[in-house]
C-alpha cells in the first residue's frame, strides 16, 4: 500500500527531473562554491541558554492543508530572528507544502541565522541546491532513504560544510541515524506515512541517543506548555511551524516558546 510519504516522494522526484533539465548540477556547483560558507547550525542549537527554536517558514501541509497566506517569508524570517530563533527552517517542497526555491532565497537574504532547507531529498542534486541557494542544514529523512543514499547524502552535506538534521520516528529509523553518526537527530512526533501526530514519540526515543547527539523535538508544538514537555525529556531544540505562522506575532511567539516573557526575563 502506498503511503502519504511515497505520494509525496513521487511527486517530488518528478519536480526534481524538471528541475534537473533546466539547470545542470555543474551551475548549481558553481554556484555552491561562490556562496559564503555555510553556518554551523550545530554550534548554534548546542549554545548554553534557554531552549533553541528551530522557526519554520510553512504555508501549507498535507494534514491541513492552507495554514496562513506567507505574503513576505523575508518578514516572517527576520520576526522569528528577532524572537530568538536559532534556525530559520523553511519548506521547499511544492505541491503539498506550497513552498520553493524562491522562499529559501528570500528568507536566506532577509537573515543572519543558519537556514534550513526543509524537503524531501533524495538525490545529491537537492544538496547542491540547498547550498547553491545558501542553505547551511538539510533535512535527511531517514523513512524516505535507503542506507547507502543516506550515507551519501550525509557525506555530501558535510563535505560542503552543511549540518545535517536526520529525522527519525521510530527505534528502527533511530538505530539507523546513530549507526551513520548523526549528531543532529530530529524526532518527528508526527509519523509521515499517516500524518499521525504522537508528542510522546519524542520522549520514547530520546533516552536513546548518544550523549553528544544534538536533540531536537520536531512537530506537534502548541505553545510553551509543550516546549516544556519536549525539554522536560531532554530536547535541546524544538522545530515549530504552524503554532508560529498562525499564531500571531512572530518575534513575541518565538520568545515565548524559549520560556522568555515580552521583555526578555526568563520565566519557567
Ligand atoms: O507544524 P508543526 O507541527 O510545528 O511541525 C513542524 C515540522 O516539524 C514539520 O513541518 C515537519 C517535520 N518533519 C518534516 C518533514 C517534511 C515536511 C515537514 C516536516
Amino acid at each position: 500500500m502506498s503511503t502519504v510519504l511515497d505520494e509525496i516522494i513521487s511527486g517530488v522526484r518528478e519536480d526534481l527531473a524538471a528541475r534537473e533539465r533546466l539547470t545542470p548540477v555543474a551551475r548549481l556547483q558553481e554556484r555552491a562554491a561562490a556562496a559564503p560558507p555555510a553556518r554551523d547550525a550545530r554550534a548554534a542549537l548546542r549554545e548554553p541558554g534557554p531552549v533553541k527554536v528551530i522557526a519554520e517558514v510553512k504555508r501549507q501541509s498535507p494534514s491541513k492543508g492552507p495554514l496562513a497566506p506567507i505574503a513576505d517569508p523575508a518578514a516572517l524570517a527576520a520576526s522569528y530572528a528577532a524572537g530568538g530563533a536559532s534556525v530559520i527552517s523553511v519548506l521547499t517542497e511544492q505541491r503539498r507544502f506550497g513552498g520553493s526555491l524562491d522562499d529559501l532565497d528570500a528568507v536566506r537574504a532577509a537573515v543572519d541565522v543558519a537556514v534550513l532547507r526543509k524537503d524531501f531529498m533524495v538525490s545529491d542534486y537537492q544538496v547542491w541546491e540547498a547550498r547553491a541557494h545558501g542553505a547551511d542544514v538539510v533535512l535527511l529523512i531517514v523513512a524516505a532513504l535507503d542506507d547507502a543514499r543516506l550515507r551519501d547524502l550525509h557525506q555530501q552535506a558535510s563535505e560542503l560544510g552543511m549540518t545535517a538534521l536526520v529525522e527519525v520516528h521510530d527505534e528502527p529509523e533511530l538505530e539507523r541515524a546513530i549507526a551513520l553518526g548523526a549528531d543532529v537527530i530530529g524526532i518527528n512526533a508526527r509519523n509521515l506515512k499517516s500524518l499521525q501526530v504522537d508528542r510522546a514519540t519524542f520522549a520514547r526515543l530520546a533516552p536513546g541517543l548518544p550523549d553528544e547527539v544534538v536533540r531536537v523535538a520536531e512537530s506537534g508544538v502548541r505553545g510553551p506548555a509543550d516546549v516544556a514537555e519536549y525539554v522536560a525529556a531532554g530536547a535541546d531544540a524544538v522545530l515549530v511551524g504552524e503554532a508560529l505562522v498562525t499564531g500571531g506575532e512572530p518575534a513575541a511567539a518565538v520568545r515565548a516558546l524559549r520560556g522568555q516573557d515580552a521583555v526578555g526575563g526568563q520565566t519557567a
